[in-house]
């Protein structure tokens, strides 16, 4: 930073309750006397507004006079800017996370053109702030002791003229080229600012590329300006397509090739045709030819949302021509997102009042949320992900525990950030620690050479999920506990400590309150984990059986290239069935049945699993598996709850169908085969006629460590 030395009265007209001086500094390698003629420059510039007409240039003018006059201050100042303390950079990083989101990517593209030329880029918050930093590592220094770097905060009535400061008083681009600063500690600076507006038409940053003492002419920064108002298009666009994903949206450029690439202009609107959002480039050409911009499609194409909706229908792309001006565009429309529509609330849901905004609420568009409960579970949860509140989900084995934990990262602000998920019960208690912590390099005989970086790391930034978390071991709950309580953790082996900042979802089908009350689980953790609390119901009692038959008969046709029909039949043993493995058990008896009904395009009854049949004159209340658990009459029901017996008889019965071969059964569950191996454990399943499981002892730690891999690798 730049360092004050010496002061000494200059001779310009100063502001006149400021008793100031100019500070010289040599390490910046300015003079007191360059600092006192820019400062001379500055005033009589003001004073006799000498500035030439050019646009720019009168912007520049504008805001010499307000920080001269307004604000003040002194030109031939040659101190840095304000820089602002740790905690408050994290907390505008924290506020401007949805902008860092969609910031971050073009930031380091952006840099990775104009960094080898001498250049840094920066974003900085709607106040000004600069909250993101990238420049090449051996000018940092330079950059930092010029300002140009995260923390420092450049506002017009702190620091007078820069990039960032017009940008923020017009909200327009601009380049602020050395003495066009208005202070002599920044005229060393080549500024090239733009702002990043968002869908909803506020400035909400503002994305900057600067170098320090750029030896060219300012013409020379033509290019640099044309990409940081293309990259801040991008940034807007991205945002843009991120919030609008409930409705309809319009891709057009004039060039079917560049459609897909780079769409020139963004139209989002409702299934009524009216307009949400567009971003800049339609804005600009809009405004160019009306006076006021339509608020419906309708008045645009002079075709109404449904024409609009049905042109696209099968085609990848299709024509359409602008009613005004006649220019024609190649069009792409895309959907609104299925997620949204169905957890959108009526009114008068006790959580619809508290919906977020719409772009809040994409969840997911793998998430079946039909079901009443579900839908207004997904849309709490929402609400309050982001901030640090940490859930956990309850419910039978494939209710959908992970799906719905995904959802809610997704529609998290920490989307573009890791998702995790760990599944505690799958993996031996042995391996788990450093599985979840990670170790040091050479923590221990057979440790991996360099370290291995602990799953809770890998979520940095983004979402831990912890399946089964009932299952941990009582000094890893210690350990998870520390983690959670300090935001470190300190990888087996290693002495050092490292921050780690992730969202926690935990699910479990045990009783952890019933578990805390014996002493097998932490109350402390207890508490940590239980910020919210969501039960997901069994597909027995889902009102949304239908929507999702659908969903993964469509994932199937998707997958397979073939789209199969349900026989009424078929349809109706899936409804008298009670689905103890729930939602995953009915995805993979869907993708049975299309496997055997490829050829004719509609399942049958006869294409369902054994289990699953039942002639239509004897629907039975309970199921009657084709193939019945030799053992199931031996299992001990102490102790198990009603979704876990169900559970402990689906799968034995699905054992039992694929003749006790678990990698088979694993596979048709859709579960890992270590998982198989500690519920047949858990649930007393053995193989029929013997007293232990079948092979080699499931459980020790080498058999369930292979099985993970071969997982894995499947
Ligand atoms: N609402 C849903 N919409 C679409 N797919 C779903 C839904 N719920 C579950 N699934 C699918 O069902 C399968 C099982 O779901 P998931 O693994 O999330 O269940 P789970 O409750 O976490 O299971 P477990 O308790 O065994 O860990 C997955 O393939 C998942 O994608």
């Amino acid at each position: 930073m730049i360092v004050a030395h010496n002061a000494a009265v200059s001779t310009y007209r100063t502001p006149t309750h400021l008793a100031i001086g100019v500070t010289h500094v040599e390490e910046a390698g300015m003079t007191q006397s360059y600092a006192l003629q820019h400062a001379r420059r500055v005033s009589s510039v003001v004073d006799n507004a000498s500035f030439h007409e050019a646009a720019a240039q009168a912007r520049l003018f504008r805001s010499w006079t307000r920080s001269l006059n307004t604000f003040q201050l002194d030109p031939g100042n040659t101190s840095g800017p304000r820089v602002i303390s740790a905690a408050e950079l994290k907390d505008r990083r924290n506020r401007a996370e949805a902008l860092l989101r969609f910031s971050s990517p073009v930031v380091e593209r952006l840099h990775g053109i104009v960094g080898k030329a001498g250049y840094c880029v920066l974003v900085a918050d709607a106040d000004g702030a600069l909250i993101d930093f990238r420049g090449q590592e051996d000018r940092r220094k330079e950059y930092r002791q010029h300002g140009l770097y995260h923390g420092r905060y450049f506002t017009e009535d702190a620091e007078g003229t820069s990039g960032v400061a017009c940008v923020l008083a017009d909200k327009e681009p601009i380049t602020v080229h050395t003495e066009d600063h208005f202070r002599a500690a920044f005229t060393c600076l080549t500024c090239t600012a733009a702002p990043i507006i968002s869908p909803a038409g506020e400035l909400t940053g503002v994305l900057d590329v600067s170098a320090v003492r750029n030896s060219e002419n300012r013409d020379s920064q033509e290019l640099i300006y044309a990409w940081v108002c293309q990259a801040a298009e991008m940034i807007e666009n991205a945002y843009l397509l991120h919030d609008t994903g409930h409705l309809w949206t319009l891709y057009l450029h004039r060039s079917q090739d560049y459609l897909s690439l780079h769409p020139e202009l963004l139209i989002a609107f409702d299934d009524a045709g009216n307009i949400a959002s567009m971003n800049r480039q339609t804005r600009s050409m809009l405004s160019r030819l009306y006076t006021a911009i339509p608020s419906n499609v309708q008045h645009l194409f002079d075709l109404n949302a449904g024409q609009v909706i049905d042109l696209n229908s099968g085609l990848e792309m299709f024509p359409l021509r602008l009613t005004r001006g006649g220019d024609r565009f190649f069009a792409r429309l895309r959907p609104p997102r299925q997620a949204l529509r169905t957890i959108s609330l009526p009114p008068g849901h006790p959580a619809a009042g508290h919906a977020e905004p719409a772009a809040r609420a994409i969840a997911s568009d793998r998430l079946v949320t039909g079901d009443p409960q579900v839908s207004s579970h997904l849309a709490r949860a929402l609400q309050i992900i982001d901030r640090r509140i940490p859930v956990l989900l309850q419910g039978e084995t494939g209710t959908g525990k992970e799906a719905f934990a995904l959802a809610v990262h997704r529609g998290s602000l920490r989307a573009p950030q890791p998702f995790v998920a760990v599944n505690c019960a799958a993996i031996p208690d042995t391996l788990i620690e450093s599985e979840l912590f990670g170790y040091a390099e050479g923590a221990f005989t057979g440790a991996k050479r360099k370290g291995l970086k602990g799953k809770i790391l890998q979520a940095h930034g983004g979402t831990l999920f912890l399946d089964e978390i009932g299952d941990m071991a009582l000094p890893l709950q210690t350990r998870l506990l520390r983690v959670l309580a300090e935001n470190e953790l300190v990888p087996l082996g290693s002495e050092q400590s490292v921050r780690v900042d992730i969202n926690l979802i935990c699910a479990t089908h045990r009783d952890l309150a019933r578990m805390v009350s014996e002493g097998t689980f932490r109350e402390d953790l207890y508490y940590r984990l239980t910020g919210a609390v969501f039960r997901l119901p069994p597909l027995r009692d889902r009102t949304d059986l239908g929507e999702l038959v659908d969903f993964f008969l469509a994932d199937e046709a998707q997958a397979h290239g073939t789209r199969s029909a349900l026989s009424e039949e078929a349809m109706a043993c899936i409804r008298r069935y009670r689905w103890p493995g729930n939602v995953r058990q009915l995805r993979m008896a869907l993708r049975y049945a299309c496997a055997l009904a490829a050829a004719q395009g509609v399942i049958v009854a006869e294409d369902l699993p054994d289990y699953l049949r039942c002639p239509a004159d004897a629907a039975p209340a309970a199921p009657q598996p084709a193939n019945p658990p030799v053992t199931a009459q031996a299992f001990d029901s102490a102790g198990l709850r009603p979704g876990e017996l169900l559970e402990r008889e689906h799968i034995a019965q699905m054992l039992a169908c694929h003749h006790w071969r678990v990698k088979e059964t694993a596979k048709a569950l859709g579960m890992s085969r270590a998982t198989i191996y500690r519920k047949m454990a858990r649930y007393g399943i053995v193989y029929p006629g013997s007293a232990s499981l079948p092979g080699a002892p499931p459980l020790s730690q080498t058999d369930a460590q292979t099985d993970a891999q071969a997982d894995e690798a499947d």
